[in-house]
């Protein structure tokens, strides 16, 4: 099913939880800061990505806060797999990853995208708030080594991280790791002074790559492969080629479709449906019909 814009969806991003052991300054909270904690289970959480199959879904990833802290993951992943999904994927910090990663790969998941702006360890520490990078890159070590790839290592560009950049690059490439470059979207004036142009990073790789590949069913998402490392560019701040190509839906923590990550005002409650036994195909049907590219010409 098309939205209004002509655009399929394909993929659903679930925040299963809103808490975190991590405090970076930049957080997003997934652009719904609800402090309600009425968490959907595994059974619920199966049945909302099987109903979404029939509206075109194909991909699902499953993010947080930090999705590692809840602990029943194994059985949520358990339970929406479905032979009809391509690919399940999960977001994470990586704290726990390397206590989690065998589970996880049993459970059914796919691959893992892990977060790191820095490789400096005291750098890391004051961007999280109190995270342990040495655990982070052995939980990324054991991810791969169970088989939870690509792995993606995301990083997000800051005005204090920039400079990193080419240690991250140097990392990923030695580990056989895809590299995600993400633009930051200062979600108020005090985090302005953060934002960094990816554009002309984005222009200096492209120069030097060996090829190029658009992500057709992600937002034409560009990936350049530059002498054996895969470099993907998520560059979302005020591209309308970017939000006219987006195929993903959000389900929030506590139980509501979201057309758009940056909206909070158009969420579609879908959990008291599914708890009243109501039929939910309607909540999808509304949540496709209220989305709208939030950049737009
Ligand atoms: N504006 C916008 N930003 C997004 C969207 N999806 C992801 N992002 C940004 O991209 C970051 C990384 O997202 P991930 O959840 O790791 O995964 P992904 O890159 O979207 O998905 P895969 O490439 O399939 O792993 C997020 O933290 C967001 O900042 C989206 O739909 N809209
Ligand atoms: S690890 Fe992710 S969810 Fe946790 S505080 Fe940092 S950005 Fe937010
Ligand atoms: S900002 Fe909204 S419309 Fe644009 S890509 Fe992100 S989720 Fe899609």
């Amino acid at each position: 099913m098309k939205d209004r814009f002509g655009r399929e969806i394909r993929s659903l991003r679930i925040s299963i939880t809103p808490k975190c052991n991590l405090k970076c300054f930049y957080c997003h909270r997934e652009g719904h800061d609800s402090e309600n904690i009425n968490l959907m289970t595994p059974s619920e959480l199966g049945k909302i990505v099987k109903t979404s199959l029939k509206f075109g879904i194909k991909k699902v990833k499953i993010s947080g806060g930090e999705p590692l802290l809840r602990n029943d993951l194994p059985q949520i992943i358990e339970s929406i797999s479905d032979d009809n999904l391509k690919d399940i994927s999960l977001t994470t910090n990586g704290i726990f990853l390397e206590e989690c990663a065998q589970k996880l790969k049993d459970a059914g998941l796919n691959r893992v995208n892990v977060s790191i702006d820095t490789l400096n360890p005291e750098k890391y520490k004051k961007i999280t708030y109190c995270g342990d990078l040495e655990k982070v890159k052995r939980g990324v070590k054991e991810a791969i080594n169970v088989g939870l790839t690509p792995l993606k290592i995301n990083y997000l560009a800051l005005s204090n991280t920039v400079e990193d950049l080419d240690d991250l690059m140097n990392y990923c490439r030695e580990l056989g790791a895809i590299l995600q470059i993400i633009e930051f979207i200062p979600l108020n004036e005090h985090l302005k002074k953060y934002h960094v142009d990816i554009t002309p990073i984005e222009n200096k790789i492209a120069e030097q790559c060996d090829k190029v590949i658009t992500r057709k069913f992600m937002q034409n998402r560009k990936k350049y492969l530059v002498n054996g490392l895969e470099i993907e560019f998520v560059r979302p701040m005020d591209n309308t080629e970017f939000c006219s190509h987006c195929t993903r839906i959000r389900l929030t923590h506590d139980g509501f479709l979201k057309p758009c990550l940056l909206r909070d005002d158009n969420l579609v409650d879908i959990l008291t449906p599914l708890r009243n036994g109501e039929d939910i195909e309607k909540c999808f049907i509304e949540c496709i019909n209220r989305r709208e590219p939030y950049f737009k010409a």
